[in-house]
């Protein structure tokens, strides 16, 4: 570690958090003030606006001779060399009218429309390299990255070694280039030429620049590693094949690094930095222009102005360093555009120019108080102009030694990574010119390699490249990173919440029910009808005695029921005037015929498309498939209602049963298949509880695929970690304990890893064997009998936990009493359907034991059931457990054990209770992988 090294980590550990906390609470508190403006105080900041139209036509009444005279002094020389000075300076004043007039249209059209419907996705990827082939640079901080058409050229940087050379990215790929190829002689030669010259390098945390020559320039940084003295110096390169040059001119400004330096126009714009070469660290706060033809330098002073009004105080007094620059726009574009000729074209171009600019963000100042305004350095004007910049949406929080970068085809500022000396980023936002929004972006893949600061980046097509830094240890990062960019909507169309007035279902069952009274509470405005043919389960609903158990269903019926949800078996009440029709009846596996015990049965579907089919609708219909259903059942619908007004989207229900009411309130995902005008539509119902970036769009049958797969993964885990608990019994190592270890990891994540007696309900099993089906039609054997097997596996385990009971009782149980504790597929339901315990229970019949059969909530039909505990060990050999209620954790086991026959076996289905204490207790006890 070298000195800066530690006195960096020092410095990190000696700070007080608790004063670093409240600087940032003081500017978070300040930033709040200063944004409460945007949505409530919507006409007062129309108003600002506009005051500042006014201001700046009157201000540049008053300037319009002083702007002659020195107008495009220092940064217009090129345009007075091409004598076109005159039109330069009218037009702009025209252009600064619309350019203002355009902030406050922007703004207003922004607000009102609510258009930022873009989900911004970002693939992390780890580029291969190969190391025999490609010249892989040493893991380095500080250095620099220029775009060399489809290259990024990396220079400088520190790390345990001198970093001279030059290295070659590919933008396409992410490799580093060959070593035969790319410009290989020019790099030899600058070698060569630092060997020869050992004056001439790079040392790290420069500014580097390319123009339109292809001729790179450095500013300032640290000269060398070793030394580590700030320098003032600019370098030049040239990479134009025949014209390789590589010399060091001094400047008249202070030595700094860290500083930001932005070409344009011949010109180096610099803006602040630090020099610490000697003992007391100096911020720096200036703005410095350096003519790159004579190496003349000048300072210049931006007015500034924050929330339109000009300000006294300079924002960076206390100095800024850390920080990034970015340009957006293209001066050359203004000076060779033709203003009379084309006025369509002539707002193109106001567009452009009212982004147009230097974009300064985050960086800290002396007192280590970090930026986390968005700052906009107008150059082109007299005076220069340096304002905040008013931005909507979630803007990064402050930070320092991140990347910046433009894209032009998206018009949007790339904001990547740093740190706040507590935290180190690994976040990607994106600021669109187009309505000053923010948008961070859902990063996926390698997630753990992005964290990292004083790295550099660059960006190419729709790949941000990034390389070196440090991580949140201060240890130096080797991979190098790209994030690939994709737009999943770009959606223009406008919700419009108040146009759905009423929604039914098909289906009052344990989805139909809970769901369309979540949906009537948390979408008051609108109507909600449950529609099913069974006139008892209506009348339960009705009358409140559901026929569904969940959690806090009575809560979200009482408030809706009669007020804006109503059951009935009336297809008019339901059908009349709706906008949106849910399917949610039942889908089991088909019975009979082609598929049986495999496909699903859409009989049912098929019932309610009938009554559709007969019913008059007198509007278009949405009608989504909130069943489970068979790929391209939105297909069939189509077809058997051709004729009539609908359009069909699907919209998979993720609840499980027993977490119904809370999965339904905070889903993971929404997911919504189908025409995106309709799904839109939909989607504005869920807006009003569901986060936006939770609604997926996909194509339908993405969706309904989506659904049977997500069943066959949880059906996959379980069947894993079952066949994980044989070899434990095997080998005496405890199932309960690897899940714990597996499940830590976060990549498998901890759900979902319970053994059980093996998986029920009516929806893992019959999805799978659905899915299996799928792959058999389309003849994917082997696809078939991977899912297959996940299937078997379950039910062998089923079998594995009654030959256990059998053999453990010495195959005699006849006569013997024994408990079944649970019915249900799982707890917390009433819900038996598929359970494990119906096919133990027949098992156990058949060996002509007498069953003493206890659930808190679930009842089989035609089954004798005890309605509780009261007197059900007496005289039992054996319990069996198959539910995982609580209520069975706090039986008084001891007391149990005493009225019980010997010896006493407890067979646990579900590893419920702790094997030791119930042996202790004298029970002869069996759970599953665990010895
Ligand atoms: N149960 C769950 O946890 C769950 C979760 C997600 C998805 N799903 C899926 O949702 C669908 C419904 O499941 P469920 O558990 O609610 O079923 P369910 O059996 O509890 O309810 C279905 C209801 O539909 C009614 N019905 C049948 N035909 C009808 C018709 N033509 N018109 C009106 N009503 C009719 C039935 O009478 C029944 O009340 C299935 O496709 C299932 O796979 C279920
Ligand atoms: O670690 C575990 C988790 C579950 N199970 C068993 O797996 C079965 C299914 O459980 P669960 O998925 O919680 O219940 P369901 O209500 O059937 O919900 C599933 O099926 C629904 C219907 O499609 C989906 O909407 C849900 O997302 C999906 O979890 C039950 O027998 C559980 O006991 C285990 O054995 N071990």
């Amino acid at each position: 570690m070298n000195q800066r090294e530690r006195r960096r980590i020092y410095s990190l550990q000696n700070k007080d958090p608790i004063n670093i906390l409240k600087s940032r609470i003081d500017v978070s508190m300040d930033n709040l003030q200063k944004r409460k403006t945007l949505n409530s105080e919507l006409p007062q900041l129309i108003q600002n606006k506009m005051q500042m139209v006014n201001y700046t036509a009157s201000m540049q009444l008053q300037q319009k001779t002083k702007y002659e005279q020195l107008s495009l002094k220092i940064l217009k020389e090129p345009y007075r060399a091409l004598n076109i000075k005159q039109r330069m300076i009218t037009n702009h004043f025209t252009l600064q009218q619309k350019i203002q007039d355009t902030i406050a249209y922007d703004c207003i059209k922004h607000i009102l429309s609510n258009t930022d419907n873009t989900i911004i996705k970002g693939q992390v990827i780890l580029p291969v390299q190969n190391e025999q082939q490609y010249t892989i640079p040493v893991s380095r901080q500080g250095s620099r990255v220029v775009k060399y058409d489809h290259y990024g050229l990396v220079f400088g940087g520190h790390s345990h070694r001198e970093n001279i050379e030059i290295h070659a990215i590919s933008l396409l790929n992410g490799q580093w280039k060959r070593k035969q190829e790319f410009c290989q002689s020019q790099i030899e030669q600058l070698k060569l030429r630092q060997i020869l010259n050992p004056n001439l390098r790079l040392g790290c945390y420069f500014s580097l620049n390319i123009d339109e020559n292809k001729t790179i320039y450095a500013f300032g940084g640290e000269k060398n590693t070793n030394s580590r003295r700030t320098t003032n110096m600019v370098t030049k390169i040239s990479l134009e094949d025949d014209r390789l040059e590589w010399q060091q001119y001094q400047t008249s400004i202070g030595c700094r690094r860290n500083h930001s330096g932005i070409y344009s126009h011949n010109h180096l714009i610099i803006i602040g930095g630090l020099d610490d070469s000697e003992l007391n660290t100096k911020f720096y706060n200036d703005f410095q222009m350096i003519n790159l033809i004579n190496m003349n330098c000048t300072q210049f002073y931006p007015k500034f102005y924050s929330k339109q009004v000009i300000q006294n105080d300079h924002p960076f007094q206390l100095g800024i360093a850390y920080h990034s620059a970015t340009l957006v726009g293209n001066p050359y574009l203004r000076m060779n555009y033709d203003f009379t000729s084309n006025t369509k074209k002539e707002e193109q171009v106001d567009q452009l120019f009212t982004k147009e600019g230097i974009y300064i963000f985050g960086g800290k100042d002396s007192e280590d108080n970090l930026y986390n305004e968005l700052y906009q350095l107008i150059i082109d004007t007299y005076p220069s102009v340096l304002q905040i910049v008013e931005t909507l949406g979630q803007r990064p929080s402050g930070r320092r030694s991140h990347s910046m970068n433009y894209d032009e085809k998206i018009s949007a500022l790339l904001l990547f990574g740093g740190t706040n000396e507590m935290e180190c980023f690994g976040d990607l936002h994106l600021l669109f010119l187009k309505n000053y929004t923010w948008q961070k972006v859902q990063l996926q893949g390698y997630l753990e390699y992005p964290f990292r600061y004083e790295h550099c980046s660059v960006y190419n097509e729709d790949k941000l490249f990034i390389f070196g830094g440090l991580s949140q240890n201060g240890f130096l990062m080797y991979n190098p990173i790209q994030i690939q960019i994709k737009f999943k909507t770009i959606l223009n169309i406008h919700f419009k919440h108040m146009q759905i007035n009423k929604v039914c279902c098909f289906g009052a069952g344990y989805v139909g029910g809970p769901t369309m009274a979540v949906m009537a509470s948390k979408c008051p405005k609108q109507t909600f009808v449950v529609y099913d043919i069974n006139e008892l389960q209506i009348n339960k609903w009705n009358n409140k005695q559901y026929p569904v158990y969940e959690k806090n269903l009575d809560e979200y019926i009482n408030q809706t029921l009669d007020n804006n949800l109503i059951f009935t078996c009336d297809i008019d009440i339901a059908l009349k005037d709706c906008d949106i029709a849910f399917l949610a009846v039942n889908t089991p596996s088909k019975k009979y015929g082609l598929g049986a015990e495999s496909s699903l049965d859409i009989s049912y579907i098929d019932s309610c498309l009938q009554e559709i089919k007969k019913y008059p609708l007198t509007k278009k219909l949405i009608l989504v498939e909130k069943s489970t259903v068979p790929i391209k059942t939105c297909d069939y619908i189509n077809a058997v209602l051709k004729d009539k007004n609908i359009c069909v989207l699907s919209n998979p229900e993720f609840l499980a049963e027993g977490t119904a009411i809370q999965d339904l309130l905070n889903p993971d995902r929404v997911i919504i298949g189908g025409t995106i005008e309709y799904a839109q539509q939909l989607a504005s119902l869920y807006q009003q509880w569901v986060p936006k970036e939770k609604i997926i769009f996909t194509n339908i049958y993405s969706a309904e695929l989506s659904k049977i797969v997500a069943n066959s993964f949880l059906a996959q885990r379980v069947s894993s970690i079952n066949s994980i608990s044989i070899i434990c019994d095997k080998i005496g190592a405890d199932v309960n304990e690897i899940s714990q270890c597996v499940g830590s990891d976060s990549r498998i994540g901890n759900k979902f890893l319970k053994t059980s007696v093996g998986f029920g309900g009516s929806c893992l099993k019959k999805d799978l064997l659905c899915l299996i089906y799928l792959c058999e039609s389309l003849q994917l054997d082997e696809v078939a009998q991977y899912w297959r097997q996940v299937y078997l596996l379950n039910e062998f385990q089923k079998q594995r936990f009654y030959n256990l009971i059998i053999t453990s009782m010495f195959n005699s149980l006849r006569n013997k009493i024994i408990v079944i504790l649970g019915v249900t597929f799982k707890a917390n339901t009433n819900d038996t359907r598929e359970s494990a315990s119906l096919m133990i229970i027949q098992k156990l019949q058949e060996e002509q034991a007498i069953l003493r059969i206890y659930d808190p909530q679930g009842k089989i039909d035609k089954l004798e059931q005890y309605q509780s505990l009261d007197g059900i060990f007496q005289g039992a050999s054996a319990i069996v457990i198959l539910t995982e209620w609580e209520e069975f954790t706090k039986i008084d086991y001891a007391q149990a054990y005493n009225q019980m026959a010997k010896p006493s076996y407890c067979f646990d289905g579900r590893n419920l209770l702790q094997g030791d204490i119930m042996k202790s207790l004298g029970f002869l006890y069996y759970g599953l992988g665990r010895i």
